[in-house]
């Protein structure tokens, strides 16, 4: 069986993607096809010495993939998926799209294609992604192995066995960096406020997350205790988060935004 790998739209996605397995060394980028009809975007993957085209059409008729990452906007699967049919069999077809349920793939491609659909996150780029994985029963456990490699180069992989949980998962991890990168750019106007100028409000702001993140990361203590260590009986930290913890007003916000996105992740599957 080959280990060509097939990536159909290398924009945010699919690029941070591209990135995690050809920095970590799991794939050669001549192993690797990318389909992007975008010019700047097929120069930017070309760039790392991957082979491109604008369309499936000028894909080899023999190429024989093992699998075929989709990584297009959910709105444009069903236009996509057709050019593709022709790849189906020992083929793995790996949708990250958000909403976008197996069984849209198995109308286009058949009740006997195998299909995984992936959420990943964009600090996939750096290896520091979370990916959460479900498959339908015709993904072999060779190349389930071959694709679980593949997608630890992006960062943590957790599967789920209930396809109704990708919405609450797209919610979470796949939009949660964008929550993340707003508290930064939140926490940066706010250091201005209080008299900071911009270029140290924004240091300050982003290597806070950073270390909190990668500290609670590696730590043994919860999150809960973490937040303990830095609060003194009624020091600075206690002032703020009165402000953020009474009656809930933080977290009641963050569970409207997580609500939000699970329903727009149910709309986009059912479009
Ligand atoms: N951006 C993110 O953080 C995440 C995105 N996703 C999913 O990834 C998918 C892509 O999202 P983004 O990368 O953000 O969008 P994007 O717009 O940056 O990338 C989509 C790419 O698909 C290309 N494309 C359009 N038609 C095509 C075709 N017929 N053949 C090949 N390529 C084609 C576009 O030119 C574009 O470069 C979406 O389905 C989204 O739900 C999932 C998790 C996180
Ligand atoms: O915003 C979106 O729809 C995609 C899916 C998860 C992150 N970005």
């Amino acid at each position: 069986m080959s280990d060509r790998v097939v990536l159909v739209g290398c924009g945010n996605m699919g690029f941070a993607m591209l990135k995690g397995w050809l920095d970590s060394g799991a794939l050669e980028p001549q192993a690797i096809h990318v389909v992007e009809p975008a010019a700047m975007l097929r120069q930017r993957a070309g760039e790392l010495g991957v082979h491109t085209v604008a369309e499936a059409g000028e894909l080899s008729a023999d190429l024989n993939p093992r699998m075929v990452l989709i990584a297009v906007k959910p709105q444009a699967m069903a236009q996509v998926l057709p050019a593709y049919t022709r790849f189906a069999g020992d083929v793995t077809f790996v949708s990250v799209a958000a909403g976008i349920p197996v069984a849209l793939f198995e109308k286009h491609l058949g009740d006997k294609a195998a299909i995984m659909r992936v959420m990943p996150n964009t600090p996939a780029a750096i290896g520091k992604g979370m990916l959460v994985v479900y498959r339908n029963a015709h993904v072999t456990d060779a190349n389930a192995v071959f694709i679980n490699g593949l997608l630890k180069t992006s960062g943590e992989v957790a599967s789920i066995a209930d396809e109704s949980l990708m919405d609450a998962v797209t919610a979470i991890s796949g939009s949660g960096p964008a929550y993340v990168f707003h508290f930064i750019e939140c926490l940066t106007d706010a250091g201005v406020t209080v008299g900071l100028d911009r270029d140290l409000a924004a240091l300050l702001a982003m290597q806070t997350v950073y270390g909190a993140g990668a500290l609670a990361a590696q730590s043994h203590e919860s999150p809960t205790k973490l937040r303990e260590q830095v609060t003194s009986p009624n020091g600075t930290t206690a002032a703020a988060l009165d402000v953020l913890m009474s009656e809930d007003r933080l977290e009641d916000l963050i569970t409207k935004a997580v609500e939000a996105a699970k329903k727009r992740s149910v709309e986009l599957g059912k479009a």
